[in-house]
């Protein structure tokens, strides 16, 4: 089987300063989050998932959310560039270790703006999310570099969330899966399903049959167990008080 690898990012001793917009600000417990990633990234090994540790950048307090500064496509890592200014620190590292690891560079460039976590690829299609990260301009830049691998991109509206992928992701059969108080315009996606919590809307693929969740929605994993997949959950409680959710924590190169 070809390595699967996921890039991972520590969390850094200012994580509790990480920005959020949609909530309101909780106190972070470092230690607990520390424990929290570990067993994160374990769950990942544990997957068959070889896990590549970006040097911090613990000037950035959101920096352990590395799905956000990066869209890798086959061997093109495609460099975001926020919409919050504050996170734009943290693409060096992110892109020295995918140089090392052989991929060809493109960058988002001004006045584009986009996050990782706005993008969501379901078989041949980019959905991207046009929010409070995410401009128009962003969107077009980031069609134009996966248009060479045939997929098409789609905006959709991010008003009521964070990222398009806060509100919403897909499981295998392409499926997307939302919670529908955050979900801007369900009838974008061609199969749309509402689950019944809010961490419920984010799955990490791990295999065809494996998925991997946020321990805060066990209706949805009993739920989504039902439906013949298999289930790991862990708990990202302190990730979750900064708007993080099970995706944002590492980027799958495949
Ligand atoms: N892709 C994601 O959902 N990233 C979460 C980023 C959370 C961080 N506190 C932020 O506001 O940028």
């Amino acid at each position: 089987m070809p390595v699967r690898r996921a890039l991972i990012r520590r969390p850094g001793l200012l994580l509790a300063d990480g920005l959020v917009t949609h909530i309101d600000k909780q106190p972070v417990d470092l230690d607990r989050a520390l424990s929290q990633w570990l067993s994160y990234a374990e769950a990942l090994r544990c997957a068959g998932w070889e896990t590549v540790e970006v040097p911090p950048a613990d000037d950035c307090p959101d920096a352990v959310f590395i799905e956000d500064p990066v869209v890798v496509q086959g061997d093109l890592a495609i460099l975001a560039r926020s919409g919050a200014p504050e996170r734009r620190g943290e693409s060096a590292g992110v892109e020295a270790t995918l140089r090392d690891l052989g991929y060809r560079i493109a960058r988002i460039e001004e006045p584009g703006t986009l996050d990782g976590g706005d993008v969501l690829r379901v078989g041949g299609t980019a959905y991207v999310g046009l929010g409070g990260r995410t401009n128009g301009a962003g969107i077009q830049q980031l069609a134009n570099h996966l248009r060479e691998f045939g997929i098409r991109t789609q905006a959709v509206t991010v008003e009521r969330a964070l990222h398009l992928k806060s509100a919403v992701t897909a499981l295998p059969d392409g499926t997307v899966i939302g919670w529908d108080p955050v979900v801007d315009w369900p009838g974008a996606f061609p199969a749309y399903e509402g689950m019944p919590e809010e961490g419920g809307a984010h799955v990490v693929i791990l295999d065809p049959d494996h998925l991997l969740m946020a321990a805060s929605a066990p209706q949805t994993a009993d739920l989504l167990r039902g439906r013949g997949y298999r289930v790991t959950t862990v708990d990202i409680s302190e990730f979750e008080k900064l708007e993080g959710c099970v995706t944002c924590l590492s980027v799958r190169l495949r």
